[in-house]
């Protein structure tokens, strides 16, 4: 298997009006790799996503995914437009939203089978790999529902569907495990394993730091617009002397002083009697 690096960002940014969006990011994902961003609300993990994903453009940086390349280089706070033949790119890239929409009006299988003509499947390949899929996310008795009807996690589960079908080269794929039962948990981090395997490059971002430290290979760290650190889960622990990767991610954008601040404020004073 190659591990060519499937995906680039080569400092990235971009600015919503005076809002850093994200700022100089770097970012790599190579073939059959798992890498997480992980990092607060608004850290920027979604607008980093989003500018690999093709979908938002950068204000400055470039991006490579595949043989695609777009971005700008100029000192501009504008975002650069997106070039015209991305669509191209679409179908070698899986991409999963944050938001839970589907188009409701549609049935799932109405829906994965529209994806399916879309990308030019053969239609017996298709229906074969629709089945497939909605057994394995378990949702062959809710497929000819009306999506309007469905859970926030079965939406997310359709979503998943859809960007696969295609067979994608790289798979990006934002907060994977919201509104998902503990059981489909499992079905999930399988499946990136599985797509890792097949030399499939996975970008993912979440808030479920337990089930990122299970399938990723490689975190960023992403604060404030930045990223903070970057590596493996032993080398981001071992680093910041942390037990899990959640202390690591806090020590990493200074919350050791936080800690520091703790054991002061907690601490006997010298004088007084217990
Ligand atoms: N369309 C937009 N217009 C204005 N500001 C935006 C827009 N999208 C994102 N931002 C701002 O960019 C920053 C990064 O947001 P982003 O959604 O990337 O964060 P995130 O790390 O994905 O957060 P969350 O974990 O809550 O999804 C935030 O300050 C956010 O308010």
């Amino acid at each position: 298997m190659t591990n060519a690096v499937l995906v680039e960002a080569d400092g990235v940014t971009r600015w919503f009006g005076e809002v850093p969006g994200i700022q100089d990011a770097d970012l790599k994902v190579r073939a059959g790799e798992i890498v997480a961003l992980v990092g607060p609300n608004g850290a920027g993990k979604t607008t980093l996503m989003n500018i690999v994903a093709g979908i938002l453009s950068p204000s400055r940086g470039r991006v490579r995914v595949l043989d695609y390349t777009w971005g700008t280089a100029p000192e501009s706070r504008r975002p650069a437009p997106l070039p015209p033949d991305l669509w191209r790119l679409r179908r070698h890239l899986g991409f999963v939203p944050a938001s839970h929409e589907v188009p409701e009006f549609l049935t799932a299988r109405e829906f994965l089978r529209f994806i399916a003509a879309l990308y030019e499947n053969p239609r017996s390949e298709a229906e074969s790999a629709i089945e497939r899929w909605l057994a394995y996310l378990d949702l062959s008795g809710a497929a000819d529902r009306l999506m309007k009807g469905y859970s926030h996690g079965m939406r997310k589960k359709v979503q998943l569907a859809a960007a696969l079908l295609p067979r994608p080269r790289v798979f990006i794929c934002d907060e994977p495990t919201s509104g998902l039962d503990p059981a489909t948990v499992v079905l999930v981090r399988d499946l990136f394993h599985a797509l890792a395997q097949q030399g499939v490059a996975v970008l993912l971002a979440t808030h479920d730091l337990p089930f990122a430290e299970k399938v990723a290979d490689r975190f960023y760290f992403v604060h404030s617009s930045r990223i903070a650190a970057q590596g493996s889960a032993e080398e981001l622990k071992a680093r910041y002397h942390a037990s899990d990767l959640a202390e690591a991610f806090l020590f990493a954008v200074g919350g050791g002083e936080r800690r520091e601040l703790l054991r002061e404020l907690v601490a006997h004073q010298p004088n007084e009697t217990p």
